[in-house]
């Protein structure tokens, strides 16, 4: 049984002091662990604060990118040892604003992901189509290329362990959702894809998450869809009593 998960990803919002007022509203309101894992990925600056701000609660923090070395000369970079360090537990790896704005590429992803398990995190991997490559009928084709190459030399068991975040892009910040058919749809073929690459018993408990303008009056809907087990959430996921209805969704 695949635990559902939602993740917020504040991108690049939120200040320290906003961080450890946001926990404080929300640390003692959130849903049981053991039924939905609730999870935010802060800005690296906030990092220390929302480790130290959610301690004592099952707020599990996550950053939102990370190198893929664990130090050197990578001027204005994250080590994902450091991160691992502080107390984080998943890193968002190839969200479609990092491919599309900083020119990550899938081996790039991969690489990314590969060291968030070297530092003992857990990696989620966004993979998404734009609205050209939809509209072309390229959407199942891209999604399992990017899923192909970001699992590229990762067991079984890693995957197990993994979050895939399928995110259309042309759904993200634009207040269009894809209907819960539709994500569904593209959610199933990364399953079967994960089948396909491993084994049906990987692509079992393996965990996809829907992004793209998910928000408290769409989130039942979504995930009540048999491949879409936790929700990646940007906008929604800023205010403390809309992130809590997400979390809540099965109330
Ligand atoms: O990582 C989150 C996604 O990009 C979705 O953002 P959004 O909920 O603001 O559309």
């Amino acid at each position: 049984m695949r635990k559902p998960i939602i993740a917020g990803n504040w991108k690049m919002n939120m200040n320290p002091d906003e961080t450890r007022a946001f926990v404080a509203a929300v640390k003692n309101e959130l849903p049981d662990p053991s039924k939905v894992e609730s999870v935010i990925a802060a800005p690296a600056v906030d990092i220390t604060a929302l480790v130290d701000a959610a301690k004592d609660s099952v707020l599990v923090p996550a950053a939102q990118n990370a190198n893929d070395h664990e130090s050197g000369a990578y001027t204005g970079e994250t080590s994902p040892k450091v991160l691992a360090d502080l107390g984080v537990k998943y890193v968002i790896v190839g969200h479609s604003e990092r491919r599309g704005y900083y020119h990550e590429t899938n081996e790039d992803v991969n690489k990314k992901a590969k060291a968030v398990f070297a530092n003992g995190m857990k990696p989620i991997i966004c993979v998404g189509e734009s609205l050209e490559q939809r509209e072309a009928g390229e959407t199942e084709d891209w999604v399992s290329t990017q899923v192909e190459a970001a699992l590229n030399g990762l067991s079984a068991d890693q995957v197990q362990q993994l979050v895939i975040a399928y995110e259309p892009i042309w759904a993200i910040g634009t207040g269009k959702t894809a209907t819960s058919d539709q994500a569904e749809e593209v959610c199933r073929h990364i399953r079967e894809t994960i089948a396909k690459l491993y084994d049906q018993t990987t692509a079992d408990a393996t965990r996809i998450q829907y992004g793209g303008s998910m928000k408290p009056n769409n989130v039942k809907e979504l995930m009540a869809q048999p491949d879409i087990d936790g929700g990646l959430v940007g906008g929604a996921s800023l205010q403390p009593d809309s992130f809590l209805q997400l979390v809540h969704y099965q109330d």
